[in-house]
């Protein structure tokens, strides 16, 4: 893995800055700008055991909503018998103020998913597939071929209805019930989802058991088969591996981060994961390698404090953590 100092070399210079000299780090820049896709009210909300009201959950798809976020997940469209803190998807959906500039996704397993999403307003879904077949029976009770069939389904209808579909492909980097997962499989699944038609394809970390270097193989091995711009990471933070996880996606041309407000969720049916990365030490990372996000870091700090409040917990993003114990004055890097 090689890092890059963006502010002291461009791309066929060598780094020469302050404490890099003699080191063989790569020349190659990272993105100008990312994209942040928010996943907290759906992948943060989703595990949580306490039904979190719905006009919770609305105050704060509307506050991340001012922080210019262009993307919020904002419910999953699965059945309540599965996934019963999701059950109030029809009044999320309907009951917050959309902004024009933010666009808010939904998961859908299956056709009836994706109907009951459209009749609510969705105007844009995500299926979620597995490059693990145990993972795959467990969330979402099919083999991996049964979800691929079902979500071509999903994503014809959508096409004749002018939606846009985004793909999930969980276990990317290891699974709750087989481990290891081969980066060939995340491939194999990965490219199938963006040939039927997903314009983003977020491989994700489910578990949190990756580290830079299987990020990197990952990688490596899905864009062979799947254009980089069309694809995202999606980094659980169980380990603490996450921000390299991403730094190390950065440096490969990835330029689309999902995240999860305060760091919040998990997913059901990987026990012990804990939950995404959170978006403030994403931001905060960002900004800091001279990378745009178009996100103000103190907005999510704000919508985050507000759903610890209201979940009674502390957060997860050590940002947040530093940032309430620093000087009005913090640079916040923005
Ligand atoms: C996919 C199913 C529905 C299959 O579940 P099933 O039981 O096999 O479904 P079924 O087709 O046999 O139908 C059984 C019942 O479910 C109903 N049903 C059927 N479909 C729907 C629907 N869309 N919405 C609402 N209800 C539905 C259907 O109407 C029927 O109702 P009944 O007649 O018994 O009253 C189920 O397994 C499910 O909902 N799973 C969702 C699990 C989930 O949400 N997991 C978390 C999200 S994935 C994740 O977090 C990972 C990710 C994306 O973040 C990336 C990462 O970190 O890796």
């Amino acid at each position: 893995i090689h890092l890059s100092r963006r502010s002291h070399c461009m791309r066929g210079q060598i780094a020469t800055g302050p404490g890099l000299s003699g080191s063989s780090w790569s020349t190659e820049l990272f993105p100008d700008f990312v994209k942040i896709v928010e996943v907290g009210p759906r992948d943060g909300l989703q595990n949580e055991k306490e039904m979190v009201p719905t006009e919770i959950k609305i105050q704060l798809i509307d506050m991340l909503s001012q922080t210019g976020l262009s993307v919020i997940e904002a419910t999953s469209f699965v059945s309540s018998k599965w996934v019963v803190q999701m059950a109030d998807h029809n009044e999320v959906l309907t009951g917050i103020n959309k902004s024009p500039h933010v666009r808010y996704p939904v998961l859908t397993p299956n056709i009836q998913g994706f109907q009951a999403a459209v009749e609510a307003g969705a105007a844009e879904v995500a299926v979620f597939g597995s490059a693990s077949e145990t993972f795959s029976r467990k969330n979402i009770n099919c083999s991996v071929e049964e979800s691929m069939q079902r979500f071509e389904q999903v994503i014809c209808a959508a096409r004749q209805a002018c939606i846009p579909v985004r793909g999930y492909v969980s276990c990317a980097l290891g699974c709750p019930y087989e481990g290891q997962v081969h980066p060939a499989q995340v491939t194999k699944v990965a490219k199938r989802l963006h040939e039927l038609g997903c314009y983003e394809v977020s491989l994700g970390d489910t578990t949190g058991m990756g580290t830079a270097g299987s990020m990197a193989a990952m990688l490596r091995a899905v864009m062979a088969e799947v254009p980089i711009h069309a694809l995202a990471v999606h980094c659980h933070d169980t380990y603490g591996q996450a921000l390299a996880n991403i730094l190390t996606a950065l440096q490969m041309g990835v330029s689309v981060v999902d995240s999860s407000v305060a760091g919040l969720g998990g997913c059901p049916y990987a026990e012990g994961a804990s939950g995404n990365v959170s978006t403030e030490d994403v931001v905060y990372m960002l900004h800091g390698l001279g990378i745009q996000t178009g996100v103000d870091l103190a907005k999510v700090i704000e919508a985050g404090d507000f759903i610890c409040r209201a979940l009674k917990r502390p957060t997860n993003s050590k940002v947040s953590q530093a940032t309430s114990r620093s000087q009005p004055s913090f640079n916040m890097c923005e």
